[in-house]
């Protein structure tokens, strides 16, 4: 293959800005007025310039799930399965989460961006298993190129955990950490039963009683060359599945078949994205889905993800119900999600490169 060659483009010296390494935040340097051109060390040099298509996404109708007759549960059922084995994500529709929760949600992370440096100075540069840590691109002590997005990361169960400020935080994202929660696990069961699996089966092998949430607000402040910089590159989660909701300004893009699909999301709804855990725990045939954030030039996009995985303690490895040794032998090796956690959040975020180390 040819060698590309480099981008040249004009951008700002990065020796000034080298104090937002510390602290992080992005948001601060795109507010400051002179800035017409990004830091060089904003520059992502992989292809932009890829090709993005519109394509019909699968909508679940959650209704359905929890009060649909037998015969409706049993088509959401098969759509959901579909939904993870050809796409890896999906939008819940109907899932019962009051709009203006989801709205009170969002505003509450857009003030926590907004507290000062120093009130936001106690979460920042953390231990990646800190139940609260703010920052700026993903894990800015190992990269060399930084993502255009700050971050706010708290764990909100099985132990709740929430920031003091601002005002009425913990009251709200207690609320909606719940409510998200309980469609997350409820997906799960369909999911289960998709799998050929009893309801159950996901709840009791990932000891869900347990299970980690994490609630993951990113803010990507408005970009002066927002071709040249990503809010966050190719990955997939870690986890089993997160809900995403987001401000009226999109961002988000899933791989499917090789292309970058945009994703336009319905009114009220939650984008579902299955992660890293339901892609072993499935032995591969539930694939966790590559998704990155672009930004752009004009207005502020907060997205809030809600990563829902296994207890901490639990190995996970793939089904055995779900293997045979001759035409389905297993894909993973067990790994205690702790470790797992703390290996893709401790290193440069980089499409599957966490999940390649479980595979066999
Ligand atoms: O902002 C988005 O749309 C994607 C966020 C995301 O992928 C994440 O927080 O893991
Ligand atoms: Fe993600």
């Amino acid at each position: 293959m040819a060698a590309k060659s480099p981008i040249l483009v004009k951008t700002t010296s990065s020796a000034s800005y080298l104090p937002f390494r510390n602290m992080g935040c992005v948001k601060e340097l795109a507010e400051s007025s002179t800035l017409s051109s990004i830091p060089s060390h904003y520059v992502f040099s992989t292809n932009l310039e890829d090709q993005v298509v519109t394509e019909e996404i699968p909508i679940i109708d959650f209704s359905l799930l929890t009060s649909g007759t037998p015969d409706q549960r049993f088509k959401i059922v098969q759509a959901l399965g579909k939904a993870c084995q050809d796409w890896g994500f999906f939008m819940v529709i109907n899932h019962g989460v009051p709009e203006n929760l989801r709205e009170e949600m969002l505003e509450a992370c857009q003030r926590f961006f907004d507290l000062t440096e120093e009130e936001k100075r106690e979460y920042a540069d953390k231990h990646v298993l800190d139940p609260i840590r703010c920052g700026t691109s993903f894990n800015a002590s190992v990269e060399k190129v930084f993502f255009w997005r700050d971050f706010l990361k708290v764990f909100v169960h099985p132990e709740f955990h929430s920031p003091v400020k601002p005002p009425g935080f913990s009251e709200i994202s207690s609320k909606y950490s719940k409510r998200t929660r309980e469609v997350a696990w409820e997906l799960l069961k369909g999911i289960s039963e998709s799998l050929g699996l009893e309801e159950h089966y996901i709840d009791n092998a990932m000891k869900l009683e347990k299970g980690l949430q994490v609630l993951v607000a990113n803010l990507y402040p408005p970009c002066p060359q927002p071709q040249l910089a990503m809010g966050l590159p190719p990955h997939s989660d870690h986890g089993l599945l997160t809900l995403l909701i987001e401000n009226t300004i999109g961002g988000l893009q899933i791989q499917h078949r090789g292309k970058w699909v945009q994703v336009n999301s319905l009114p009220n709804s939650f984008l579902v994205n299955t992660g890293d855990h339901l892609e072993i725990l499935s032995n591969g045939k539930y694939k966790s889905v590559l998704h990155r954030a672009i930004v752009n030039g004009k207005t502020t996009r907060i997205s809030l993800a809600m990563a829902h995985g296994p207890s901490f303690d639990t190995v996970v490895s793939p089904a055995p119900e779900l293997l045979n040794s001759e035409s389905n032998p297993p894909a993973y090796s067990g790994m205690k999600y702790r470790d797992y956690l703390e290996l893709q959040q401790g290193n440069v975020l980089d499409r599957k490169t966490c999940l390649d180390r479980v595979r066999v």
